[in-house]
């Protein structure tokens, strides 16, 4: 048996005992190596499923993407997180823990407690709110971030961070807007978004980190609430349909954002996070499905309700929307590791409103 293989007490004792005339300074190496090395081997991903941690899951994104990763790989190795309490059905769905993201010490405890392998990072203050809160949106979406980026370095995590077409700004080509480009987006969201694109690539330069960005478009669900941003107008549009068959919208008929459907966003999330690493030529992809503008969506409603009616209020969205790409251009994703949508803009409308109509029928 060599040194190395010993467990710890023998090789104390064989130490203390000099059974063999060995210098001190070589024996005392080869003993900090073996003490210092975990008692356990850790299996890869490949052989056992991935333990992961989900930060700010309570938000429009977490819930949907933990029920999906909790399918693919098992119940009790997703765990869910968030500094908000959980509804019942979320308490009793699977392990649910408080996380703040401006505690290091409190998420390297879950880490460790929970054997995290991946995380996926969630926590934010979208584009419309964190221009109210700038002190706040800096602390979660920058301080936040480095505190997920160390620690999945010190612990060797996959690690998914989103990032948004908020990401790019005036100066941006904006249709359609390629990976690549100028970023100099006019909201602290998209300032802070940058910033995680770019730290996350250098962590992956310079230390190997497995860092993997999507810029997502606006999202669209109807189970779960956006919590928002400027492209919310696309959900809020359909609860009033059918609620009242008339929307007030805050952004001019004209502008036109990418949008994606949910259950796009979430099936590309899958799918990043199996691609292997050699496969990913960039750190951030664009995905995308569609783009469209509020008349256009509002026509498309209509082939539903005839008698839908809109009318338009902009209001300080506006101007963030105005510097926002028009069309994504999410080619390399396609090209390198085959992204594809299934949903688009007939579609998404046929799936929100029956959707959500038994809920509205329910109360008429
Ligand atoms: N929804 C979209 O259209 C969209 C588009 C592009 C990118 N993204 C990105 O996806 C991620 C998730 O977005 P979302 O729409 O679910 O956002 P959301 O606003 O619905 O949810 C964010 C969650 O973060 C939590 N949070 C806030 N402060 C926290 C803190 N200190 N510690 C821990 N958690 C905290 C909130 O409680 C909330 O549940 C964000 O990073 C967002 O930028 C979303
Ligand atoms: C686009 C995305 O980042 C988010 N829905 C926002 O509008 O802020």
């Amino acid at each position: 048996m060599n040194i190395l293989q010993m467990q710890r007490p023998t090789i104390l004792k064989f130490f203390s005992q000099s059974y063999f005339n060995r210098s001190l300074s070589s024996l005392s190496n080869k003993l900090q190596a073996a003490t210092t090395k975990p008692n356990v081997v850790r299996t890869s991903p490949h052989e056992e499923n991935p333990r992961i941690l989900i930060t700010g899951s309570l938000g429009q994104l977490g819930t949907g993407l933990a029920k999906a990763l909790r399918q693919k790989y098992g119940l009790d190795n997703v765990i869910m997180s968030d500094i908000l309490k959980p509804t019942k059905d979320i308490f009793e769905s699977g392990p649910y823990v408080y996380a703040d993201i401006l505690d290091f010490k409190n998420l390297q405890e879950l880490i460790v407690s929970h054997r995290i392998d991946w995380v996926i990072h969630f926590s934010a203050l979208l584009s419309a709110v964190g221009e109210f809160n700038i002190p706040l949106a800096m602390r979660v979406n920058i301080e936040g971030l480095h505190n997920v980026l160390e620690l999945s370095k010190q612990y060797k995590l996959k690690l998914f961070v989103p990032s948004t077409i908020g990401a790019f700004g005036p100066t941006s080509p904006r249709n359609p807007t390629p990976d690549l480009t100028i970023q100099r987006p006019q909201t602290i969201y998209g300032v802070s978004k940058v910033h995680a694109e770019l730290m996350g690539e250098y962590y992956r330069h310079k230390f190997g980190l497995d860092f993997r960005c999507l810029r997502f478009p606006g999202i669209i669900s109807s189970d779960t609430n956006p919590g928002g941003g400027t492209t919310d107008y696309a959900v809020e549009i359909f609860h009033e349909a059918l609620r009242v068959g008339h929307y007030k919208c805050y952004l001019r008929p004209d502008t036109r954002l990418p949008m994606m459907y949910i259950e796009d966003c979430l099936k590309s999330i899958l799918k990043i996070l199996e691609v292997p690493n050699e496969q990913l030529k960039l750190g951030t992809y664009n995905v995308t499905a569609m783009s469209f503008t509020p008349e256009e969506l509002a026509e498309a409603i209509r082939k539903h309700i005839p008698n839908f009616e809109i009318e338009y209020e902009p209001d300080s969205r506006q101007t963030i929307a105005d510097t926002w790409p028009m069309v994504f251009d999410d080619s390399n994703a396609r090209n390198h590791w085959g992204w594809s949508h299934d949903n688009n803009l007939d579609d998404l409308v046929s799936i929100m409103l029956n959707a959500l109509q038994p809920i509205y029928a329910k109360n008429e």
